[in-house]
C-alpha cells in the first residue's frame, strides 16, 4: 500500500491512487490582473479587483460587484493582497499535513478546537461529523478551524504548529478580505436594504472559521456522478455571508449552476474565488443570489482547497422582508436537524414568510 492510502480514511482508500508524491507548486508566481485571468478562464465568472474595489471613486468596480452578485453569485478575486509567499506557504503545508497518516491526524486535533473529520463536510458547531439520514458519504477529508479559537489550539506536532501559525495569517487576511467586501456590497445594496451600519454584526470575527479539504482521485470515472454515484461534495449552497475559497491543485472540479447549466469553474493560482452565501441572500432581500455548486472527483489528481466562510454573530436577529426574523445560531440548528432527520440541507426556505 503507498503512503498515500494509508493517509487516506479508509472509506476513501479504493479512491485514492498515488500520484507523484506532491512536491506541485504553483507556476505562477505573480498577481495575475484582471485581464490575464479572464483570459485564461474558460468560463467567463465575473473577475473583482479588490485594490479597485478599495478605491472609494471607482463606481465601476463597484457596479460591477453588485452585478456578479444578483446574477452570477459568485466571482474572482484578484489584487486581493494575501502575500504570494503565504499562499506557497498554505499550500506546502497543507499538503504535508493530509499525506501523515490517517490515524495520526485522527488524533492530532483530540481534546482541541480544531477537528479533522471525513466522508461529510456537515459539522456539528463543535466540529464532529454529522451523521443521518441514509446518506452516502462523500469523498473528501477536512480540518475544520475556527480561527476566534486557534490561540487556544496547541497541537503536539511541529507540522501542526507551523501550519497553526500559517492559518492564524492567513485568517487575518480573509476576514480583511470579506469586510471589504461586504462593506462595498452594502454600499450598492443601501437604497434598498440598510445593512451598512450593523456590519460588524453581519460580518463577525467570532464565527468565521476555516476548513481545508483533500479530495482522493479516482480512476474508477464509470461510478462517479451517476444518479447514485460518489461526489466530492454533493450540490448544495453555502449557509456563510460569504465564502472565499483558494485552490492549490489547478483543476475544474469545483461546478457552478449558472441558468440551468452546471458549469465547471477552474482553478486559477493566486486568485480566489468568492461566493454568495444563503445569509448574504436572505439579508440582501434575495437581490443577491447564494450559488449552487458541487464538487467532482478528478480522475486525474487529488484535490486541495482551504475555504474560508464568514457568518454574523451568532445570537443577531436579522430582519428581512423576505424572511421570518432569524439569527445565524437558529439558522445552523435547522439546518443540523435537518441533516438528522431527512439526510439534507433544506436552507432559507424553511424561513420564508
Ligand atoms: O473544496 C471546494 O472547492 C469547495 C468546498 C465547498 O463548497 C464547501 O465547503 O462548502
Ligand atoms: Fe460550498
Amino acid at each position: 500500500m503507498s503512503h498515500l492510502d494509508s493517509s487516506y480514511p479508509p472509506p476513501l482508500r479504493d479512491h485514492a491512487v498515488d500520484e507523484d508524491g506532491g512536491g506541485h507548486h504553483p507556476e505562477h508566481h505573480q498577481d495575475p490582473s484582471p485581464e490575464s485571468v479572464s483570459n485564461s478562464d474558460p468560463v467567463p465568472i465575473p473577475v473583482i479587483d479588490l485594490q479597485c474595489l478599495n478605491n472609494d471613486d471607482d463606481d465601476g468596480v463597484l457596479r460591477k460587484l453588485d452585478e456578479a452578485c444578483r446574477e452570477w453569485g459568485i466571482f474572482r478575486l484578484v489584487n486581493h493582497g494575501v502575500p504570494v509567499a503565504l499562499m506557497a506557504e498554505l499550500e506546502d503545508l497543507t499538503k504535508r499535513l493530509f499525506s501523515i497518516s490517517f490515524e495520526t491526524k485522527k488524533t492530532s486535533c483530540e481534546g482541541s478546537p480544531v477537528s479533522y473529520f471525513w466522508g461529510t463536510p456537515a459539522l456539528t458547531p463543535s466540529g464532529t461529523a454529522l451523521s443521518g439520514g441514509h446518506r452516502k458519504i462523500n469523498l473528501v477529508e477536512g480540518f475544520h478551524l475556527p480561527l476566534s479559537q486557534l490561540s487556544e489550539f496547541h497541537p503536539q506536532l511541529p507540522l501542526l504548529q507551523s501550519f497553526r501559525v500559517a492559518m492564524i495569517g492567513y485568517g487575518e487576511h480573509v476576514s480583511r478580505i470579506a469586510t471589504s467586501l461586504f462593506k462595498a456590497m452594502a454600499k450598492k445594496l443601501d437604497d434598498e436594504v440598510k445593512i451598512i451600519e450593523k456590519a460588524r454584526q453581519y460580518v463577525s470575527e467570532k464565527t468565521g472559521y476555516i476548513r481545508v479539504y483533500r479530495y482522493p482521485r479516482s480512476p474508477n470515472h464509470h461510478l462517479l456522478h451517476h444518479n447514485n454515484g460518489e461526489w466530492g461534495m454533493e450540490p448544495h449552497t453555502d449557509s456563510s455571508v460569504l465564502s472565499i475559497l483558494n485552490y492549490h491543485t489547478q483543476d475544474s472540479s469545483l461546478e457552478l449552476l449558472h441558468n440551468d447549466q452546471w458549469l465547471p469553474l477552474l482553478s486559477i493560482p493566486n486568485t480566489l474565488v468568492v461566493n454568495i452565501g444563503d445569509i448574504m441572500q436572505a439579508i440582501s432581500d434575495d437581490r443577491y443570489k447564494s450559488a449552487l455548486h458541487r464538487v467532482r472527483i478528478s480522475q486525474e489528481k487529488e484535490r486541495i482547497s482551504v475555504c474560508y466562510f464568514v457568518f454574523p454573530e451568532e445570537e443577531f436577529v436579522m430582519k428581512t422582508s423576505k424572511y421570518k426574523p432569524f439569527s445565524y445560531s437558529d439558522f445552523r440548528s435547522q439546518v443540523q436537524e435537518d441533516i438528522k432527520t431527512i439526510g439534507c440541507k433544506v436552507g432559507l426556505s424553511r424561513f420564508t414568510l
